[in-house]
């Protein structure tokens, strides 16, 4: 049952993605000659037996699970050749998609192994960021994450380092990995370092823990935008909190399904949130893991949710509201995204 939206016409919409992990989207061929080159072990060596291991079959069982898919690609990404191709190669996977605007994001210590600095490494991916919006006219952004699980203290470190790329590509922080016990609050010193210096921060919460996660992040946190928030519904007064407050969500929907944050498309709360005036953003999570883009993002809409183009559109221009871009950058996009759904429609 769909909204009866020409499903060639979702690849042609011009689209945002605000919620896309550098090491969920890398691609297999790419893992292969990368494994290659560096003389790593890979379980698998053509693409078609390599996938399996690093995208979820099905459904996980939890977002842990989910994670674990993670552990494969890492070891590749060490040097700054690696993470600079794959980020380039995340910005040419967005063209295909008609992509616009990204902010593609990066857990910074995660990629440490090799000797690398800190430094080095956000200077590598900045820099695959900036030759892909060279080459293919995706604007494109960085986030730096810190993980739930690292030390505050190893934290603080990740944030000093992204503030010095604040004018060179990095337009805000996050936190993300396991949910479930560890709480935003652990972090409570790490996001005040970055208000601090003036970075603007997501937070993932509410896709593997209730609403004391999200009610963290917003409250105690103060986070401008949350990554996720499916579970916002389980508090009403803070769902009406972040309504009122437009504190943007992104929602990743065949991730969100896959972590099991919603246990199927009947309970999963898009159209409810967005017909209550929630700023709801529609984003692909991992490009490689959740094997998605932003065209399959838009037909789960149709297909599922019967949301209908015009409704499309909305969802682009709330993901402009929510960009981590200055007023002027957000006002071309917003009308540029206006135009090209009007030729469309
Ligand atoms: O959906 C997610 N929720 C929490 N953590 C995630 C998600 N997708 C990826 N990550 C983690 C695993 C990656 O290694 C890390 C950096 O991208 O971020
Ligand atoms: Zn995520």
């Amino acid at each position: 049952m769909g909204s009866g939206v020409d499903k060639s016409v979702l690849r042609r919409l011009p689209k945002i993605d605000l919620h896309l992990h550098l090491d969920g989207s890398v691609r297999p061929q790419t893992l292969l000659e990368l494994a290659e080159a560096e003389g790593l072990t890979l379980p698998a060596a053509d693409v078609d037996r390599l996938l399996p291991f690093m995208r979820v079959e099905g459904d996980c069982p939890s977002l842990v699970d989910y994670l674990s898919k993670f552990d494969l690609v890492l070891p590749a990404m060490q040097t700054a050749y690696s993470l600079e191709r794959i980020a380039y190669e995340v910005v040419e996977q967005a063209a295909e998609h008609n992509c616009k605007y990204i902010e593609v994001r990066m857990g910074a210590r995660l990629h440490l192994q090799k000797g690398l600095s800190l430094d080095e490494v956000i200077e590598s991916f900045v820099t695959g960021l900036s030759r892909g919006e060279a080459t293919y006219g995706v604007k494109a952004r960085g986030i730096i994450i810190c993980m739930r699980n690292h030390a505050p203290q190893d934290n603080l470190e990740v944030i000093e380092a992204a503030a010095r790329f604040m004018e060179r590509g990095v337009v805000a922080v996050d936190l993300a990995g396991p949910e479930d016990g560890y709480p935003p609050e652990l972090h409570q010193e790490v996001f005040d370092l970055a208000k601090k210096h003036g970075l603007p921060f997501t937070i993932h919460a509410g896709e593997a823990a209730g609403a004391d996660s999200i009610y963290g992040a917003v409250v105690k946190l103060g986070t401008n935008r949350i990554g996720h928030g499916v579970r916002l519904k389980e508090d009403r007064d803070l769902l009406e909190r972040v309504r009122a407050e437009r504190i943007p969500l992104e929602f990743c929907p065949i991730s969100n399904i896959q972590t099991k944050a919603s246990t199927n498309w009947e309970t999963y709360p898009i159209r409810e949130y967005f017909d209550q005036g929630l700023l709801i953003t529609v984003n692909t999570d991992n490009l490689t893991v959740s094997d998605t883009n932003m065209t399959k993002e838009l037909a789960v809409l149709t297909d599922h949710f019967q949301f209908t183009l015009p409704e499309m559109e909305q969802i682009m221009l709330n993901s402009v509201e929510a960009a981590f871009l200055e007023k002027e950058e957000k006002r071309q996009l917003h009308e540029e995204i206006v135009k090209s759904f009007a030729e469309l429609l």
